[in-house]
This record gives structure tokens, sequence and C-alpha cells, in this order.
């Protein structure tokens, strides 16, 4: 159904009544869609390179080429009623509270306020990462690369960051198929490495505590790290080190006080999401893009080793005196 002028006015005014401030990319698309319905296509000389608002109006009008001036309006009373409709129901919301996004069986993912937060969450287990659950890291990083979030965060829930890769993740296997069964999840691995690469966004670790293994390599591929000093077991090549020599040695950006960790970070975290979005997605890539190929290069090479690793007897042998260490007791 066409809109009426008449719809097109309330929606103008409308606008000045939203409680939240939509962001500069979607008023320039406001701007864009409302000087086409009301004048048609851009009819203004082009602003100089340094007017810089002017020339971003511009663009947006000009960009909209022959659009007719009603799918203009219409186009503008949706936009228009889109946003009414989702700042109505962000004032339902809870203040504070998160927003779910999808289910997942090992992951609990929020977005809010411009930042996905994807936590591990099988605190019981103090969050090992199994096969499951790296499919749903890979995947929810997918999500989060396309979703409206300025940052994403991962972190763990419960008293441990994560203790790495799931140690159970081979038991109930015969000989015959732990072959097929490590090269399967090696492959999977290369893929899970190869997302944290290819993040577009900025992505943080918010290191709530003891993180091991696989879950402190990840750490170098992420753009900050901040650890609570509670973070005292960086599990490393079996050396334990403290968040403060993590520090040091430039694998965590920054430590904080356990008992003001969260309170401290997320306060950081809000002010970094109100950065310009696309402005830190784009640093981000340019520095990304440099490394690229010696990343995927590496996580190759680190992949094909492990893979005749992780059928030694020595890391067979480590694995089963985890497991079987409780029985001794
Ligand atoms: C898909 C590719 C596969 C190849 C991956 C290769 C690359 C990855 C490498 C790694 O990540 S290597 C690191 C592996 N992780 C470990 O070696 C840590 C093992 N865990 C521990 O040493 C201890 O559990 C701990 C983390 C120091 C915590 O000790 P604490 O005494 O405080 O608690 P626990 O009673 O031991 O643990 C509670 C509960 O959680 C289970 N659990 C802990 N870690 C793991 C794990 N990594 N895998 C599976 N399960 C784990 C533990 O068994 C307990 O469970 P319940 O017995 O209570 O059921």
């Amino acid at each position: 159904m066409r809109s009426s002028q008449e719809e097109f006015e309330n929606a103008v005014n409308r606008v000045k009544l939203l409680k939240k401030d939509p962001g500069n990319e979607v008023k320039l698309k406001l701007y864009a869609l409302y000087k086409q319905a009301t004048e048609g296509p851009c009819n203004m000389p082009k602003p100089g390179v340094f007017d810089f608002i002017n020339k971003a109006k511009w663009d947006a009008w000009n960009a909209l080429g022959s659009m007719p001036k009603e799918t203009a309006r219409q186009s503008y009373v949706d936009l228009v009623s889109s946003l009414s409709s989702s700042s109505m129901s962000s004032s339902q919301v809870k203040p504070g509270a998160d927003r779910k996004q999808q289910e997942y069986e090992n992951l609990v993912v929020t977005s809010e306020d411009g930042i996905t937060k994807i936590m591990l969450n099988r605190p019981t287990k103090k969050n090992a990462i199994n096969t499951q659950m790296y499919q749903e890291i890979i995947l929810a990083l997918k999500a989060a690369s396309k979703d409206n979030s300025v940052l994403t965060v991962l972190t763990g829930n419960g008293d441990y960051y994560c203790s790495g890769n799931d140690l159970t993740d081979f038991s109930g296997i015969t000989a015959g198929e732990i072959e097929e069964k490590v090269k399967n999840n090696l492959d999977m691995l290369r893929v899970f490495v190869n997302s944290f690469i290819d993040f577009p966004k900025p992505l943080i670790a918010v290191v709530n505590g003891p993180a091991v293994g696989i879950a402190v390599t990840i750490l170098g591929l992420c753009d900050a790290v901040y650890a609570s000093d509670r973070a005292i077991e960086m599990l490393v090549f079996g050396k334990k080190l403290t968040a403060e020599e993590a520090c040091a040695r430039g694998l965590v950006t920054e430590v904080f006080p356990d008992n003001t960790f969260q309170k401290q970070v997320w306060a950081r975290l809000k002010a970094y999401s109100e950065f310009p979005a696309n402005s830190i997605r784009i640093s981000k890539q340019v520095i990304r893009n440099m490394e690229k190929e010696k990343l995927y290069a590496v996580n190759a090479e680190e992949c094909s080793v492990l893979q005749e690793r992780l059928l030694s007897n020595e890391c067979i042998n480590a694995a089963v005196n985890f497991l079987s260490r409780k029985a001794k007791l």
C-alpha cells in the first residue's frame, strides 16, 4: 500500500520525537529519503571534499539516483516505523538487561548497546570447549560479524574463563576410529581459528578467570584482552602465568582488580561501543589484512603438527591421566 502525504508528514513529526538517537548512518538515510521525497533527484552542486558533513549528506541523497518521489516517501515512512517500534521495544526491556539473540547449547549470546557478548557457558566443566562448542563459537562469530554491533566480546560464565579443549572429546572412540576423528576435529579447529583471524570487527576478550590451552592461544587474535587479577593461571607451554605476567609479555592488554573487574571493563566497553562503527571496523581490517596470509599459513601448519601430536602416546597418556585422576583419589 502506498503511503499518503499525510502519513509522510506524520513520519516527519515522529522523527523529532524519537527517544534514542538513531545514529549518523540512519540520519543520513532519513535526510536523503526526505530530500528525494520532497525535491526529487539530487540537484545540488557537489560540496568540496573537506566539507565533510555536507558531502556526506550530498552523497547519501545522490546515491538514491532517480528513485521516484513516491518510492522515497514510502521508504521514509517504513524507516521511521521501524525506528519507532525498535525504540519502543527497547524501552520495554529493563535498563541494562541483555537481549538474547539466538539459542545455543554451550553459549549465551546477547546483544545490547552496540556490544554482542559471546559467553562460554559450561561453568561446571570450567567452560572446556567440546566439539559442539567449537561449532557454536564459529556460528556465533559469523552472526556477530553481520549484526549491528560495534564490538564483540568473548567471556566465560562462572569462575573460569576457559579450561581449553575438552579432554573427554576422544573418550569412547575405538582405535579404528581415532585417526578419522582427529582429522575431522583438526579440520574444524582450522576453521575455528580462521574465524578469529577473519573476524571483521573489534573482538575483545574479557578474561574473567583462569584460561588454559586453546583459550590462551586465541587471545593473541583478539584486539584487546582485559583480565581480572584472579586470572592467575594462563597456562601456556606448561607454565602458569599470572595475568600481570601475561600483561608484561603483551598477551593481556590490561589487568583489573577482581572485585571491580566487571564494572570497570564494561564501562570501558560501553564507551568504546559509542565510537564510529565503520571507522574502527575499517581500522581493524587495515591492520589485520597486513598479516592475514601469514596467520592462515601458521594456522594450517599448527593443525598439521597437531594431527600427529594428538595421536602420540604422550598426548594420549596425558589425557588418560587427567580423566583417571578422580578415580585414583
Ligand atoms: C578440536 C581440536 C582438538 C585439538 C585441540 C588442540 C588444541 C587445544 C589444546 C588445549 O586446549 S590443551 C588444554 C586442555 N586443558 C587442560 O589440560 C586442562 C584440564 N583441566 C584441569 O587441569 C583442571 O580441571 C583445571 C582446569 C585446572 C581446574 O581444576 P579444578 O580442580 O579447579 O577443577 P576440576 O575438578 O578439575 O574440574 C571441574 C570439572 O570440569 C572438568 N574439566 C575441567 N577441565 C576440563 C577439560 N579441559 N576437559 C574436560 N573436562 C574438564 C573436570 O573434569 C571436572 O568435571 P567433573 O569431574 O566434576 O565432572
